[in-house]
């Protein structure tokens, strides 16, 4: 189900996810970002986490959620978040192994190709309340792992990555080059606590934002096809699917040979 990618995490997920009751209005407000003067000094080692930090935390005014490159210290958090939101399934001491994994991945920091980029992008509630343990203090046998392991105390509430790879993108000319101008939108997850509160929201805003301030014209994804929660955030941010080509030799994540993705893509709005 999961294969390794890039960051070794999955580029795009098949959850199942439930509709949960909508709440109009609560985040009309929400994606209206404002910058406020937060200082942006990068703390050390941030590098392991996002490639680069370019751009200030954005808050989210009324919601009090800041997006912000990922720091060396949300790793954990970043890992729970992720493996919690695309293996709710994984029983204890999988889903254990799995976050490890993750974890040491991330604190290995990211290798792109040269002339590419990929950051790491995390919301912060600092309001949330954190269900997290710690592992110090629970019995690791009879724990119920999911989004409850903790090795600090932290409230990252959605992650996403975007980068300029162009991996899953098709290859340019006879020498096929990367493609260039498109970044690309993965591991977009919310912890469950955190849904519906448009987090997910404010994470591709800021991706968008990022793909701008890279001289990116356009976004793309991909979006498992029964992933309708997923594909309605899409479709609600304006991103268009895509038809490919039956016989286009696209590349395309490899999580699961079952799985089938649409492929969707917006232009960077303009700032
Ligand atoms: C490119 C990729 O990475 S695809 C992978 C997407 N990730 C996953 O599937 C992991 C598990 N799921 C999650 O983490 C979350 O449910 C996400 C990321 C899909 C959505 O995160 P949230 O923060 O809850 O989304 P957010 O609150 O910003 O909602 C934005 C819009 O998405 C749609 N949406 C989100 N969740 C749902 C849902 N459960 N049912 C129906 N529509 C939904 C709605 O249109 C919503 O707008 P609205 O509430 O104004 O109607």
């Amino acid at each position: 189900m999961m294969p390794p990618a890039l960051l070794s995490l999955p580029r795009s997920s098949s959850p199942s996810v439930s509709p949960s009751p909508l709440c109009p209005g609560r985040r009309s407000a929400a994606v209206q970002r404002h910058r406020p003067s937060i200082p942006s000094k990068p703390a050390a080692g941030i590098c392991y986490a996002s490639q680069a930090v370019e751009l200030l935390p954005s808050l989210y005014p009324g919601t009090g959620v800041v997006v912000r490159d990922a720091k060396l210290e949300d790793c954990w958090e970043v890992a729970d978040t992720h493996c919690s939101s695309f293996f709710p399934g994984y029983k204890f001491p999988l889903d254990l192994v799995l976050r490890l994994d993750r974890y040491i991945a991330l604190l290995s920091g990211f290798s792109v190709p040269p002339g590419c980029t990929r950051s790491c992008l995390v919301a912060v509630n600092p309001t949330a309340a954190n269900s997290a343990i710690s592992i110090e203090c629970g019995d690791l046998r009879d724990a119920e792992f999911h989004g409850k392991y903790g090795l600090s105390k932290g409230s990252v509430a959605g992650i996403l990555t975007v980068d300029t790879v162009a991996d899953f993108l098709p290859r340019r000319g006879r020498l096929k080059q990367r493609r260039t101008g498109i970044a690309y939108i993965a591991n977009v997850a919310v912890r469950k606590e955190e849904r519906r509160k448009g987090i997910a929201k404010m994470l591709v805003a800021e991706a968008e934002e990022r793909a701008r301030s890279w001289g990116c014209r356009s976004v793309a994804l991909h979006c498992d096809v029964s992933n309708l929660a997923a594909l309605r955030l899409y479709k609600s941010q304006g991103y268009k699917s895509i038809r490919v080509p039956e016989d286009a030799k696209w590349p395309a994540p490899k999580i699961d040979q079952t799985v089938r993705y649409e492929f969707m893509m917006k232009l960077v709005p303009k700032s």
